[in-house]
């Protein structure tokens, strides 16, 4: 049985580089990378990227962008049931810095969609042979905030392991539908559930989380790695220092090993080790295939784990 993911507001990232981000003022860039995306559309390229198989990428999709879309899942071996929208797919800039090694995310609204649209995707969400679901990324314009949350209790009925990558009220909604795992980060938690600053904060979100009946949590914490929480234990996972050429999808690559760690039922130290080795892959290499094995291997090896009182 596959992995799926759902995509609702899938967006085109256009990575540009620069050798120092001058805000208002005139930038010349140093080049450009363009490249289909949105978190359930690079979670599963980065399962294909890896080389599982059976990996089914599901969303909305402007029609115009459909063959762009369409084609980056098929050289990855990935399958797609992709719900035609009128129009194209939005473009989200991405500004790297290059001097400071940031990226100031731009990222459009997308366009309009209707609940025609949403049922089509529902449909082709029970059609798909999948046993885990990833619901990731924001939603377009006008979808009601409780779309995530649904798409949880649908697919829960039909017997399947649901994992969210959200935010804001779409976030706290989909918590309430007690999903099987999320990835929120520090700030995204701390929105939902008001938490302290500190490690205080981060213990406490992840131990709410669970207490929710959340069965693996993990909250990414920029380049101090990760907490992960199951019935296991509650591990902190920490990366080696690398130079990142990009952040973006880094979240959205700790999502796949989560994913796959659900689907091959593995250990929680295991899941941990993988989701940071997953994310270094992708903030070290912005050309595809962003996470290959050899790399994936190759950090593994360099991170480190400890086990934390949850
Ligand atoms: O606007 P959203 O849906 O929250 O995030 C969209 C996005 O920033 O997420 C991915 C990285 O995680 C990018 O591919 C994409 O541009």
């Amino acid at each position: 049985m596959a992995i799926a993911t759902v995509t609702l507001n899938p967006a085109k990232d256009r990575t540009v580089f620069l050798r120092k981000f001058r805000p208002g003022q005139v930038n010349r860039a140093e080049g450009e990378h363009l490249a289909p995306g949105g978190k359930g559309i690079n979670v599963a390229s980065f399962l294909g990227d890896y080389g599982v198989r059976e990996v089914y990428a599901l969303g909305l999709i402007g029609e115009e962008d459909m063959g762009l879309f369409r084609s980056a899942m098929e050289a990855r071996g990935v399958g797609h049931m992709f719900t035609p929208l009128p129009g194209r797919v939005r473009e989200n800039i991405k500004l790297s810095d290059l001097a400071e090694m940031t990226v100031t995310d731009v990222n459009l609204p997308g366009p309009r969609w209707d609940p025609s649209h949403l049922e089509a995707l529902m449909g082709d969400l029970k059609r798909c042979p999948c046993r885990v679901v990833v619901i990731s990324g924001s939603l377009p314009p006008g979808c009601p905030e409780d779309t995530v949350a649904r798409l949880v209790e649908e697919s829960k009925r039909m017997g399947r392991l649901t994992i969210v990558d959200t935010s804001g009220e779409p976030l706290r909604l989909a918590l309430e539908a007690v999903p099987h795992g999320v990835k929120p980060n520090l700030a995204e938690l701390s929105e939902v559930l008001r938490l302290p600053e500190g490690p205080e904060g981060i213990l406490q979100g992840v131990r709410r989380l669970r207490e929710m009946g959340i069965g693996l949590v993990a909250l990414s914490l920029g380049a101090d790695g990760a907490v992960l929480s199951s019935p296991q234990g509650t591990v902190l996972v920490r990366p080696p220092k690398v130079t990142p050429i990009t952040t973006v999808g880094a979240g959205d690559a700790m999502v796949a090993a989560m994913a796959l760690g659900i689907h091959s039922s593995m250990e929680l130290w295991e899941t941990a080790r993988l989701a940071c080795a997953f994310s270094l892959c992708a903030i070290t290499r912005i050309e595809e295939p962003r996470v290959e094995p050899s790399a994936v291997r190759d950090f593994m090896d360099k991170i480190r784990i400890s086990e934390v009182e949850g």
